[in-house]
């Protein structure tokens, strides 16, 4: 039997609608909207889509919203400074920098994503890329939860997926995605999310020898390696949920990190790209912008 489509769009709409009704009450208790600042810098096509796409859904959800579009040759000294105008803010509830900062233009120094990340104030930090965001989330007390991992947790629970004493391999080990990821399902007491907890997990990347058996093991294997179609049907165990976090630009098409049509054939639940965890991430965002506005309005 053909694998149930796990359909992101229609929970990221229902995750959306659930802000919006809480931002409603959070303003008519008689504080301001939230309001969320994006930092873009260069002019990447992916990016400035995705930018956009926040701000619309921003708009969407009572949430106020702001973009700072800065040059590529904009120097690290001046991204600093404009983070650090936004930390001082105190309209601006939520900051992001949109990633991948890009690379160096002619002679002028590169732009170090870690130590932009880490100039967001952590209470502002509705990304959770810093690292007291992501230490919180180590010891099991999170702020914030990262946007993708969240929505990936939020669409388990929503699809009745559960995760205890399942087998959960993270092909991938980035600090947005696969990091984070293993850390939240693998939590002790559900803080990560409603009875989305105590999965054993493996962290698996390209780089790992026996790939293959490792996912094939997998209960639930989330696929977030960047490399277009990677996994493949024979990868994965028969009625094993599968997520897919890629979105691999490939000739003017989009595929994710999985190849659908051969896993959709073995696998029980499998996530579409697009229309999967993307966007997920943006309704999780609007979360924590909420979120960050509450958290600053009981200070
Ligand atoms: N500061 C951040 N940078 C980046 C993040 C992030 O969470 N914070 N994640 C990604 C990009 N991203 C959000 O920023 C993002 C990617 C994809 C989607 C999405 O909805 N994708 C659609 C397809 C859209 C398309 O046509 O490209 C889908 O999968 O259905 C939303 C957000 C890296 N940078």
């Amino acid at each position: 039997m053909p694998a149930t489509r796990l359909d992101g769009k229609k929970i990221a709409l229902e995750i959306r609608a659930e802000v919006a009704k809480a931002v409603e009450q959070f303003v008519a208790e008689g504080n301001a909207p939230p309001k969320l600042a994006a930092v873009l810098v260069g002019e990447d096509p992916a990016s400035q889509v995705y930018v956009r796409n926040k701000e619309r859904a921003c708009e969407k959800t009572g949430i106020a919203s702001q973009l700072d579009r800065l040059p590529a040759s904009t120097s690290p000294t001046e991204l600093l400074e404009r983070i650090d105008q936004l930390n001082r803010d105190p309209s601006v509830n939520g900051i992001l920098v949109q990633l991948p900062l890009p690379q160096p233009t002619g002679d002028g120094p590169a732009l170090d994503e870690r130590a932009v990340l880490d100039a967001v104030d952590p209470i502002k930090d509705v990304d959770a890329f810093s690292p007291i965001n992501v230490g919180l989330l180590m010891q099991g007390r999170p702020r914030f939860l990262p946007c993708t991992p969240h929505g990936i947790v939020q669409m388990l629970h929503r699809c009745n997926i559960a995760t205890a004493a399942k087998h959960v391999v993270v092909v991938g080990r980035s600090e947005i995605v696969g990091k984070p990821m293993a850390m939240m399902l693998a939590q002790k007491d559900g803080s990560c999310g409603p009875e989305t907890a105590n999965a054993t997990v493996t962290i698996a990347h390209s780089r790992t020898k026996n790939l293959k058996e490792i996912c094939l093991s997998a209960d639930i294997l989330i696929a977030a390696v960047g490399r277009p179609e990677m996994i493949r049907g024979d990868m994965i165990q028969p009625g094993a949920v599968v997520v897919d976090v890629g979105i691999n630009r490939v000739e003017d098409r989009l595929v994710g990190d999985v190849a659908f049509d051969e896993a959709a054939e073995v696998a029980s639940a499998i996530t579409p790209v697009p229309g999967g965890v993307g966007p997920l991430t943006i309704a999780m965002l609007l979360h924590n912008t909420l979120l960050a506005a509450k958290l600053q309005a009981a200070k």
